[in-house]
């Protein structure tokens, strides 16, 4: 601005000199100008004099003409009396008259001719006068210019003099933002050495909280001990009262006793009651499963061509001729051929792209497990799209389990009742009529448990009935007692299992809330009989951990002496904590997370958040999985959200959703080619919330626009600062805090802008839009496990602009790496996370989508033809879960 305002002054400068030298040559013209017009407004006097005379002797002339005639007829008169005489002397007055006609022709003559001459000089003069005149109409006129002049003079003037004062205002402001800035360093200096403060006081609060709880233990006891004492004191007073006491409390005793038996009796009948219905609730399930999968093995495939089977039957021969299968296997894939089973149909197509032996032991895992063709799959997760979604963990929930499920598995999905879910989007829900004990805090508390379906899916929820209404929180996540929540909702999960006899063949578990699965199950739940599920942990954010003082663990009935172990869940930077995830780790068979860049970073000491020593040693078991997006839910040619539906084929109809959006959101939608920056994320640091920011101010410099839509973890984030400060020490909630505000700050200086727009809430259809009419996505990530928002960004033709970590280094290719084959160039990438980072791959894309749309369209079409299905990542889940189960069931040969 200062700039600016220098080089206005500066223009206006030159433009006052030039004025100003106008102005000189003007004066000095109008003064040779007046000075001719004076000349000849002298000569015109004259000539006007002149002219008087030459009048006079004009009319002077016309008398002598007069006196003449008179004269010349006196004469003609006199002729006619005595002529004789007469004629001398007429002849004597005809020389004279002669003589002066003569005179007087010679002086009319030379008076006619003065007066022509007199005549053109006036009509020369005329001329001039004229000429004159316009020339001081000239004049005139550039007096008014000069006046117009003098009056922008002015003008320009006090514009100056404005400028001035800005400029020194700026240079003022330009001052106090350094004063600032350094203010705010010290500042930050300040809050980081209170942190550490913070830290230390907390930590001293929990020991002190430890010593205080140990002090009042003492008390009870020594409280206890005074109780006895004096007790013993006044029955040693009297002993008679001591024999009647002791005998009242025998008659007490015995009451007791039979009432005890009662009530056994009853407890044990209303179980046997509760046991029967809950039997004849999982025979019909066993049941209703039987006859589905019968009817899925039994009910031919009628939508193919006999041509298929034939071919099938051909390639088995085939096979049988060529000695790659047994004949006892060919004759089995006969008759499934012949039956035209749905399993060998699908087998068939699965194995198109695969080479002969991959197809061959395909088909044979048709003939080894004719009953079961799939695996029984149960997940016990805290989050599911989109009925209870908070990240990228209820998308993977859902879409792996529909993928499985599609894969022939029988998935089942177990979820907390919240009460803020979206009822909506769950189907026939209704509450059984069963419940469900759950052990926690030494007591049993029941369970009321709702079944529906989601997307297609089974869905159990749990709705404890505890009187600290867990799931009436009106939010997911951020309560302070977390940890208590969800190992109840753990162990309730399991409860469900045990008590409904299901035997699933895997129980798979996700993040820090339901980790307490894997050490529940073998130390609690396998000795019970719920036996025959190996356990998956897939861990999707090592930043959360869930980690609790030691003691916590007690009361979802696990054995802290015994797990709070460093070879078990005892924290490895805390050893008065328990580590949920590290639990989970050490007790799982398998051990996944979400992307195989992340699986490797998270074994380094910088990646592992405190727990890659664990994962190294637990290497063998773990392994990285790309996530993959449901592209059911995420597609453009029918997705509901959109203001046009479109596909890589026809993208006018994603212009039209830009136009559509700008228009909803207020932005100038003048220019078409205008570029629309999204960006859809959680506000928290791992997303580079301070990149983001410098995004949009970068967008703004390059000629764009932006749309962000950002949400908070902690929905009461802003308006509970008790809550705020519960959760900063339970999750590290502070930064989000300090994120969301100065997100808020941003979100209010662009109001009304034109080409800017922050949303800051949780939207899910909004979401959709912004992906549709967004030409380009930032990710600036600091770490990402895997990020599913640039998957779904490319197949809504949105190309990613993204940080090389995790999982965003797995999808997103730069267009200009030569070390990557063409067709998987997708995005623009940076390495650095820093301000010259994200400005390299910013204008890399801008200048490709300005200067050549014809490359950035046909990006934009490959971009949407990737194949971001869970396809291939459930087939690797799939072949985890099969080795790890034809492990158990080895092993459990051999014993
Ligand atoms: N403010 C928001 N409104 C709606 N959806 C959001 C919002 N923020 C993130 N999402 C969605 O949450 C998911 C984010 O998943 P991911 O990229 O794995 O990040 P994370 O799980 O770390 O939040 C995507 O489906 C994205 O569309």
């Amino acid at each position: 601005m200062i700039k600016n305002a220098e080089r206005n002054i500066l223009l206006l400068n030159q433009a006052r000199v030039h004025a100003l030298e106008d102005l000189h040559k003007i004066l000095s013209e109008k003064e040779t100008l007046q000075g001719e017009i004076n000349i000849l407004e002298m000569r015109l006097t004259e000539a006007d004099a002149q002219i008087k005379v030459a009048c006079q002797e004009k009319i002077h002339v016309e008398l002598l003409e007069d006196q003449l005639e008179k004269l010349r007829n006196e004469l003609i008169h006199r002729g006619g009396s005595g002529k004789s005489e007469l004629e001398l002397s007429q002849n004597q007055n005809k020389i004279s008259n002669e003589e002066v006609l003569l005179a007087r022709d010679g002086r009319v003559h030379s008076l006619s001719k003065e007066v022509d001459s007199l005549k053109t000089e006036n009509l020369a003069l005329k001329n001039d006068i004229q000429a004159l005149k316009s020339m001081l109409s000239n004049v005139k006129n550039t007096d008014e210019r000069m006046i117009t002049l003098e009056n922008e003079r002015s003008f320009l003037q006090s514009s100056l003099k404005e400028l001035e004062s800005k400029l020194s205002v700026s240079q003022e402001d330009s001052s106090n933002i350094s004063t600032l800035k350094v203010e705010c360093k010290d500042l930050w200096a300040k809050v980081e050495n209170l942190q550490l403060l913070l830290d230390k006081a907390t930590k001293q609060a929990d020991q002190a909280i430890l010593v205080l709880q140990q002090n009042q233990d003492l008390r009870k006891k020594v409280d206890k001990l005074e109780e006895s004492l004096e007790e013993a004191n006044v029955f040693k007073v009297s002993s008679e009262k001591m024999q009647q006491y002791n005998e009242l409390m025998q008659q007490k005793m015995k009451l007791l006793e039979e009432r005890l038996q009662k009530s056994d009796q009853e407890i044990h009948s209303y179980v046997q009651l509760y046991q029967e219905s809950v039997k004849e609730f999982q025979d019909t399930l066993d049941s209703l499963i039987e006859e589905s999968k019968k009817r899925a093995s039994n009910e031919p495939v009628d939508d193919m061509p006999w041509e298929f089977w034939s071919r099938l039957l051909l390639t088995i021969d085939g096979w049988v001729l060529e000695k790659k299968i047994s004949n006892t296997d060919a004759k089995l894939l006969r008759e499934l051929v012949w039956k035209r089973d749905q399993h060998i149909c699908d087998a068939y197509l699965a194995c198109k792209e695969k080479n002969e032996s991959e197809a061959v032991s395909t088909f044979l895992r048709l003939t080894s497990s004719p009953a079961s063709p799939g695996l029984y799959v149960v997940h016990i997760a805290a989050e599911m799209a989109p009925v209870a979604k908070v990240g990228g963990l209820g998308d993977v929930v859902t879409g792996l389990s529909k993928a499985l499920q599609k894969k022939g598995h029988l998935v089942e999905i177990i979820l907390p009742k919240y009460d803020c879910m979206q009822y909506n989007r769950v189907r026939d829900l209704r509450a059984l009529d069963v419940t469900v004990e759950s052990y926690f805090d030494g007591k049993l508390f029941q369970n009321k448990v709702w079944v529906g379906t989601v997307e297609g899916l089974p869905v159990y929820f749990i709705e404890p009935h505890h009187p600290n209404k867990f799931f009436w929180r009106g939010q997911y996540y951020g309560e302070h007692d977390d940890f208590k929540r969800f190992s109840f909702f753990s162990r309730a999960a399991l409860e469900l299992l045990l008590q409904a006899g299901k035997k699933p063949d895997i129980i798979h578990c996700h993040d820090w809330q339901t980790a307490f699965v894997a050490p529940l199950y073998w130390d609690l739940y396998a000795p019970k009989g719920l036996n025959s599920a190996r356990i998956c942990f897939t861990c999707h954010n090592f930043e959360y951990q869930g980690t609790a003082s030691a003691t916590e663990l007690a009361s979802c009935g696990l054995d802290v002496p015994q797990l709070n172990r460093p070879d078990r869940m005892q924290d490895n930077s805390a050893h008065d904590r328990v580590n949920p995830v590290k639990g989970a780790i050490v007790f799982s068979n398998i051990v996944t997370t979400v992307s195989p860049t992340y699986a490797q970073e998270v074994r380094t000491a910088e990646g592992g958040r405190g727990l890659h020593s664990t994962l190294n040693f637990h290497s063998k078991k773990f392994m990285g999985i790309l996530n993959g997006i449901d592209t059911d839910a995420w597609n453009p040619t029918t997705d509901i959200f959109l203001k046009v539906q479109y596909s890589a084929n026809e993208l006018q109809g994603k212009a039209e959703n830009k136009a559509a959006m700008r228009r909803h959101l207020g932005l100038l939608s003048a220019d078409d080619q205008q570029p629309l920056v999204g960006c859809i994320t959680r506000l928290v640091p791992q997303k580079g919330v301070h990149l983001i920011r410098h995004a949009i101010y970068r967008t703004l410099e390059m000629g764009g626009q932006f749309v962000l839509l950002g949400s908070s973890p902690v929905a009461h984030i802003q308006v509970n600062l008790y809550c705020c400060f519960v959760y900063a020490k339970a999750n590290d909630g502070k930064e989000d805090l300090i994120n969301k505000r100065e997100f808020e700050g941003i979100a209010n200086q662009f109001q009304n802008h034109e080409h800017i727009r922050l949303i800051l809430k949780y939207d899910e259809s909004l979401s959709h839009y912004i992906y549709a009419a967004s030409d380009m996505f930032i990710i600036p990530s600091i770490f990402e496990p895997c990020g599913l928002t640039q998957m779904i960004a490319m197949r809504y033709g949105s190309v990613p602009i993204a940080r090389k970590t995790g999982g965003l280094n797995d999808s997103v290719f730069d267009v200009d790496d030569d070390t990557i084959p063409h067709q998987f160039r997708n995005g623009f990438t940076f390495t650095t996370p820093d301000e010259q980072g994200v400005n390299g791959a910013f204008e890399r894309a801008f200048n490709l989508y300005k200067n050549n749309q014809k490359s950035w369209q046909q990006l934009v079409r490959n971009d949407m033809n990737i194949d971001f299905s869970w396809d291939s990542s459930a087939s690797q889940y799939e072949e985890l879960y099969a080795k790890s189960v034809a492990r158990a069931r080895a092993a459990a040969i051999h014993t």
